[in-house]
């Protein structure tokens, strides 16, 4: 069993959800009810793994502006904040759950000056030790290069860190293009795509594409698939996991914001346990369908969890 996790969100958000009765494109709507919740990648999977008991530090940029909620959500769940504060305000990411789904509309967020990404290293590596997680998590902000993830992997690598990658388009783009790679990465279907630059309608293409990351020097690919589960691929081999969501809000709006960041969070707590394949995808389902309708970044008790990922149906794939 490793030590501390940390997670680093570049470009935090406070997530306000809004539920609407239906969502008119055009229309003036009538709110139901609007909560704020302190989020973004990152900070969503440092507080499953806190709810989980993992210790566990978050770093990023956060505006110096509206930091308290980010703070008492750290405070709250013991997670070390090691964020760097920097001029402005934390971007609000506004999610519109209806009974359709749930519509992001996400924010660019501050700019961050070249500066204070010197800042950023030590706040990462302070009190690691080869073989903890390290999660690089979301978009990165205006002013911080997109290959600022291939470089952050390839120094948190030379010090025996393993680095766990949920990102997109060119971040992700010169991340997978680098020399030295993440120990994992958990794109969705649409990110695998992008990727690819081509469309992966089957679960063989992306069990394939899968592989050809692996092939290049990636421990662990986990591909999530929304309502159809996720594949997780390693060298002992490829599984499909999945499990039928368990609950939903009300009048049937099932929010799914968080739902990969929670997945991320089981699978680094299964790495963190050493786990083979199998129980990586049991914990990383359980994780994300236990979030599923949750209002924040919260799971419910680790004994509720456990009970889900014993239900989690798994395959070869
Ligand atoms: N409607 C759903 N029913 C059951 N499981 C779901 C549903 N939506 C998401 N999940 C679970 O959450 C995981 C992550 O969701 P997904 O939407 O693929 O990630 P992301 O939020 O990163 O796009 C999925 O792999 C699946 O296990
Ligand atoms: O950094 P990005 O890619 O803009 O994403 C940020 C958004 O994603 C979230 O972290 C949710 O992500 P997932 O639904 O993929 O788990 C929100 O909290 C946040 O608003």
């Amino acid at each position: 069993m490793s030590g501390i996790v940390v997670t680093v969100t570049p470009n935090p958000a406070v997530d306000a959800t809004v539920t609407l009765d239906a969502l008119r494109p055009g229309a003036v709507h009538r709110a139901r009810a609007v909560r704020h919740d302190a989020g973004g990648k990152g900070v969503n999977v440092a507080s499953c793994l806190a709810d989980w008991g993992v210790p566990v530090a978050a770093t990023g940029f956060l505006g110096a502006d509206n930091t308290a909620i980010f703070e008492r959500l750290l405070a709250a769940k013991g997670i070390a904040d090691r964020f760097v504060r920097v001029p402005g305000e934390t971007r609000i990411n506004v999610k519109l759950l209806d009974p359709a789904g749930t519509t992001d509309i996400n924010l660019p967020g501050p700019a961050v000056l070249p500066a204070a990404l010197a800042e950023l290293g030590p706040a990462i590596t302070d009190g690691t030790a080869p073989g903890d997680l390290v999660v690089l998590a979301g978009s990165l902000p205006v002013g911080i290069a997109p290959d600022t993830y291939a470089a952050l992997v390839a120094r948190l690598r030379e010090r025996g860190l393993r680095v766990v990658l949920d990102a997109s388009g060119p971040a992700l783009a010169a991340a997978l293009a680098a020399d030295r790679l993440p120990w994992c990465i958990k794109p969705n279907r649409h990110e695998l795509e992008e990727w690819a630059g081509a469309p992966l309608p089957t679960l063989t293409e992306i069990v394939l594409a899968a592989n050809a990351l692996r092939g290049r020097g990636i421990g662990l690919v986990v591909v999530s698939l929304g309502e159809e589960g996720a594949v997780f691929v390693a060298a002992e081999g490829a599984l499909r996991a999945r499990l039928p969501a368990v609950g939903s809000g009300r009048d049937g709006a099932l929010s799914t914001v968080g739902a990969g960041d929670a997945m991320v969070a089981g699978i680094v707590a299964a790495l963190r346990e050493e786990a083979g394949l199998e129980r990586v995808a049991r914990l990383g389902t359980a994780f994300a369908v236990a979030k599923l309708g949750r209002p924040g970044p919260n799971l419910p008790t680790p004994a509720v969890v456990e009970a889900l990922s014993a239900r989690v149906e798994i395959a070869a794939a």
